[in-house]
């Protein structure tokens, strides 16, 4: 055996490639990753990690003005803010993760990956040999419109990795990396103008969601445009200048595109097996990609759910089915990545949080569900205690015909920890009636859960 020849090759080494290939190699399968810029992927060095570390500072501070005696100074430190992001990417630096994924058995293979044939992958030129499975984690890039005039611009590469606070900045697109790029750098001092197609931001969550953050944004100073769709950019002294269907122009040093993602499939060479370039691969529940035996993709890539611990589950279950040979495991087993379709939970890390799982009222009702949807604010004792003037909502979407839960959101600040009970509770599919009896401890936010069982009529 060369040193080319492997069980198993990963392409691509972010969070979901590297899961899968320590997944295989702890089976004892030969295992080498392929990763073209750093290891760790966009998740370490360009979104999760700094984003978090850029919001954070700004959620205590508020956390800290809402509770009387605290004290608290005017505004954060910037540099001392931006020093620590830089922390959380080891200054982009991915020696760390090199020394983890190499101690986990791996062989780190540097350079651009490409299919190149059956159970092939050239590397630059040097080809390696997959005797078992080759894998595509290959993540996803930045979508951009095809906008007249749109030269020099902001992805949410340059927005998580800036070394100084823009003055003002323009943020198109109202997705997740919209809002939280918004609301990160507004707290950090810069004058941000956030630009919305739709009636509000974060269209894929409930709408109340959607509205709180724009409140907490518009408390921040950030000016929330919506119903409106960029038609052109231009270039202005300052920096870029935005054009909107309602005829207004808005302007900032710089300009972020968050008009969302596609997958990374470009250059890849999927085309050789009847998949195109910048598509999705469609992949079943243990991640095997339609109609190719010995191919499996997940993360970013497949499309299924745009999130960094969805895509590690997923890996968890592809590298798995790779090692044991499944074939049409059961669902709900570990080979398969069943939750997808029905327990996906998300976090969007504004303050107000929003806290969501499974399905919203409309997507139930779009899955031919007999739903009933109970509506709270979160105004416990709990949440009292937690922030003077607490403002949060709840809903729980509720499956009639089984009386259990399909979906949850809660948005207000500090929910985030709340959801893992709602992922629990849909995952396990535990009656609401069974549910009543997990009592929350008093008092905390979580006394919510109580009010919307007896919201319920329990
Ligand atoms: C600003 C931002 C914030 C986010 N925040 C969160 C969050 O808080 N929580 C959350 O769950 N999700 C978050 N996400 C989503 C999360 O980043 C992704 O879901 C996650 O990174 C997907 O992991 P992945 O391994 O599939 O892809 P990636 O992280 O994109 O990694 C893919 C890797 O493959 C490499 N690669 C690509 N092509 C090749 C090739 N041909 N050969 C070799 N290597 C290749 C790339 O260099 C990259 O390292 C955020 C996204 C953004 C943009
Ligand atoms: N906290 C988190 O978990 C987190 C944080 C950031 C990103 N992510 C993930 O990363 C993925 C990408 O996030 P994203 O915000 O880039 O994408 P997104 O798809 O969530 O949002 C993009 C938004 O841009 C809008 N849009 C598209 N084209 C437009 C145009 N021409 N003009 C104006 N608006 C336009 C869309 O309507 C949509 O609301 C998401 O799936 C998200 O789940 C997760």
């Amino acid at each position: 055996m060369s040193d080319d020849d492997f069980d198993v090759i990963v392409i691509g080494g972010g969070p979901v490639g590297e899961n899968a290939a320590a997944r295989t190699a702890a089976g004892g399968l030969r295992t080498a990753l392929v990763e073209a810029e750093l290891v760790g992927g966009e998740c370490s060095y360009w979104a999760c990690m700094p984003s978090k570390a850029l919001l954070r500072p700004g959620h205590a501070l508020a956390a800290a003005r809402r509770v009387p005696g605290v004290p608290v100074g005017d505004a954060l430190d910037a540099a001392a803010v931006l020093a620590r992001r830089n922390g959380f990417t080891s200054d982009w630096d991915d020696s760390g993760q090199v020394e983890w994924a190499e101690g986990a058995g791996l062989t780190v293979v540097r350079g651009r990956g490409r299919l190149a044939g059956e159970r092939r992958v050239s590397v630059d030129g040097r080809v390696l040999t997959a005797s078992r499975a080759v894998v595509v984690c290959t993540g996803s890039v930045p979508r951009i419109p095809d906008l007249p005039g749109l030269g020099e611009y902001w992805t949410s590469r340059e927005a998580t990795a800036a070394r100084q606070v823009p003055t003002s900045l323009v943020v198109l697109g109202g997705g997740v990396v919209g809002v939280e790029m918004a609301q990160a750098w507004a707290r950090l001092g810069s004058s941000v103008t956030l630009v919305v197609s739709g009636e509000r931001p974060l269209p894929k969550f409930e709408a109340f969601a959607g509205d709180l953050v724009v409140e907490g944004l518009r408390e921040d100073g950030v000016r929330v445009v919506t119903g409106a769709r960029a038609v052109g950019v231009s270039t202005t002294d300052g920096g870029t200048a935005l054009e909107l269907s309602t005829g207004e122009t808005v302007s900032g040093a710089h300009l972020l595109v968050a008009t969302g993602r596609q997958p990374a499939t470009f250059d890849l060479g999927v085309e050789e097996f009847g998949f195109r370039a910048g598509e999705a691969l469609p992949v079943d529940d243990t991640g095997r990609v339609s109609g190719v035996d010995w191919l499996y993709a997940a993360g970013d890539v497949t499309g299924r759910a745009l999130l960094t611990h969805q895509g590690k589950y997923a890996a968890r279950a592809v590298g798995t089915a790779i090692v044991t040979g499944a074939v049409d495991p059961e669902p709900w087993t570990t080979p398969v990545a069943t939750a997808d379709h029905t327990a996906v939970p998300q976090v969007v890390f504004t303050d107000p949080e929003v806290a969501f799982v499974g399905r919203t009222e409309a997507q139930a009702r779009e899955a031919g569900l007999d739903v009933r949807v109970i509506d709270l604010d979160i105004a416990v004792a709990g949440s009292s205690l937690h922030a003077d003037g607490y403002r949060g909502k709840a809903r729980m979407v509720v499956d009639e015909r089984k009386r259990t839960l399909v979906g949850v959101t809660f948005a207000g600040p500090d929910v985030a920890e709340m959801l893992h009970a709602a992922t629990i509770a849909i995952v396990g599919e535990v009656t609401v009636d069974r549910l009543w009896h997990a009592v929350p401890a008093y008092p905390t936010i979580s006394e919510v859960w109580l009010r919307l069982l007896e919201a319920y009529g329990l």
